[in-house]
């Protein structure tokens, strides 16, 4: 683990972390996505990077210097809140259509170059030896690390996620991530069941989501068993970042409401 591991903390009465993501496709976007943000008093702010860098490529020369720009400027607005970056690919559920080499690179870069961000998302799809060794790159420059998997196949039990959540917690990540799509109830409770157990078994700290509809219990209640951070959409006009994610407000309706 990091050796200074920032823990996911949760905000007001939340019962647990609160996580919004923030998709701006351009730097002019960024106030009014602030203004989002700041109304919802999140406890994480997620920038997802798919939807801002597609005009990039990571393996050019001046990209790290072009980062660093636009890390500098983005920082001005989102100065003071916790952040997590996130470049999701197409293959995760992502808008990112960078290949494998661009992935690394651009990973590279933030490890180098990380601004004020405090974790950074690495997607569990490297190869072994690359995930090892951008996790340490990670853990030098200071960021707590999410290694994250989205599943979208018909694999599917609490033995089949349990099994993924062990084949993440076989790594030096500091939180492991997984996100299962469902289409029914008994799918999410499967989902929560492999939460408890991964838990109780390698005692990490863990983010876990059902995603669809049938999933949002999860969103709501994951946190009972042992899930450490949850992601909400910041209002009812902004879609937000995965299927099946309710808004911040419903999300604190409901757990007021307990
Ligand atoms: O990995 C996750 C979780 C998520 O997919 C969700 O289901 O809430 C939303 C993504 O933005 C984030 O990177």
């Amino acid at each position: 683990m990091a050796v200074n591991m920032h823990y996911f903390k949760p905000v007001l009465t939340d019962p647990v972390a609160l996580a919004v993501s923030i998709m701006p496709t351009s730097r002019h976007a960024f106030p009014q996505w602030i203004a989002l943000v700041e109304s919802a008093q999140p406890a994480v702010v997620e920038w997802r990077l798919d939807y801002f860098l597609e005009d990039l490529d990571p393996l050019a020369p001046s990209f790290p210097m072009t980062w660093q720009y636009i890390g500098h400027e983005a920082m001005t607005y989102l100065a003071g809140w916790p952040i997590l970056l996130t470049y999701r690919t197409q293959a995760q559920g992502g808008r990112g259509s960078y290949n494998q080499k661009q992935y690394l690179a651009l990973m590279k870069v933030l490890c180098r170059y990380p601004g004020g961000a405090t974790w950074l998302d690495l997607e569990a799809t490297l190869p072994v030896s690359y995930g090892d060794a951008l996790l340490s790159l990670a853990h030098q420059a200071g960021l707590t690390t999410m290694l994250s998997w989205h599943s979208f196949g018909p694999a599917s039990g609490v033995k089949a996620w349990l099994d993924q959540l062990r084949v993440l917690g076989a790594t030096k990540a500091d939180y492991l991530k997984l996100a299962v799509l469902v289409d029914n109830h008994a799918q999410t409770q499967e989902l929560l069941l492999a939460t408890q157990r991964a838990k109780e078994e390698l005692r990490r700290p863990l983010v876990t989501m059902a995603m669809g509809p049938a999933g949002q219990v999860s969103r709501l209640n994951g946190y009972r068993y042992g899930s450490d951070l949850t992601f909400a959409a910041l209002n009812p006009q902004t879609t937000g970042s995965a299927p099946g994610q309710l808004t911040v407000s419903a999300m604190r309706a409901y757990w007021q409401g307990q």
